[in-house]
């Protein structure tokens, strides 16, 4: 039998660089909320079962009336995030039943991730129990590291072996959540979190190997500003 596919929509920040009263996931671009075009996603990718939704406090119910009102009828879940993205992770987790299933973690500020993706993902967990979406690096990337007057280059990596990750982030769900408990019941987490799940993965149990599945230089993240100006041109440009 298939497993239950749950996709996890991690919306549960605030957006402080992008500097809006509202968190940048209700942003409109291109006629909708940032959130919903990720909703649109999940909710017509034939792969996806269930949708949990991680909301930043105090803005919940905003986010039952856009299911109500937009009839997204896989979201069975809406529950605060937590105070960082990680915690939001570990919410989201303690949401789920004790049965085995799919997680797809995905940032709800990536609004331009591909149906192909997802179905790629969900069909690598047939045969990995992790899996992350990740594009080469175009630009050259060093390690800084402080000098006079400032930083400097520290080393320059060998591009050939980079890849930027994306989201989704995918794992059996048993996986996932073995990362975290151990993650949690480490006192030196906090102090050094991971920037994502597949780096809580790689930290608490190594002996997984995250398969890499090809993702999309449209599948930006909404990060600053002009980002909001660039995903608005992404999607216009996917209408013509
Ligand atoms: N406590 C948090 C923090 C982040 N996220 C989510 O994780 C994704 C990636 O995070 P990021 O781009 O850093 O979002 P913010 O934390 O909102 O941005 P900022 O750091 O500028 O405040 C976003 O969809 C965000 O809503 C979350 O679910 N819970
Ligand atoms: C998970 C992520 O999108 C992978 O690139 C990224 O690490 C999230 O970082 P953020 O600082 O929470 O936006």
């Amino acid at each position: 039998m298939d497993s239950r596919s749950v996709g996890v929509l991690l919306a549960g920040g605030v957006g402080q660089r992008v500097g809006r009263d509202t968190p940048k996931q209700l942003i409109e671009v291109a006629g909708k909320t940032i959130l919903e075009h990720s909703m649109d996603v999940f909710e017509g990718a034939p792969e996806i079962d269930e949708i949990v939704v991680l909301m930043t406090p105090g803005y919940t119910d905003r986010v039952r009336e856009i299911v109500g009102k937009g009839g997204y009828r896989k979201v069975s879940t809406i529950v605060e995030g937590g105070a960082s993205r990680t915690e939001s992770t570990w919410r989201a987790l303690r949401e789920l039943g004790p049965e085995e299933c799919d997680v797809l973690l995905h940032d709800a500020v990536r609004p331009l991730v591909e149906p192909r993706i997802i179905t790629e993902c969900v069909k690598a967990l047939e045969t990995h129990s992790a899996v992350n979406v990740a594009i080469p690096s175009s630009d050259t990337v060093f390690v800084a590291v402080p000098g006079p007057g400032g930083e400097v280059i520290g080393e320059v990596l060998d591009r050939s072996r980079l890849r930027r990750s994306q989201t989704p982030q995918c794992f059996k769900l048993s996986v996932i959540r073995q990362a975290y408990e151990r993650a949690f019941a480490d006192p030196e987490f906090a102090g050094r979190p991971a920037t994502d799940d597949c780096g809580v993965v790689l930290r608490y149990l190594p002996e997984v190997p995250i398969h890499v599945v090809r993702g999309s230089e449209r599948n930006i993240k909404v990060t600053h500003p002009d980002d909001l100006r660039i995903a608005e041109l992404l999607f216009r440009l996917a209408d013509e």
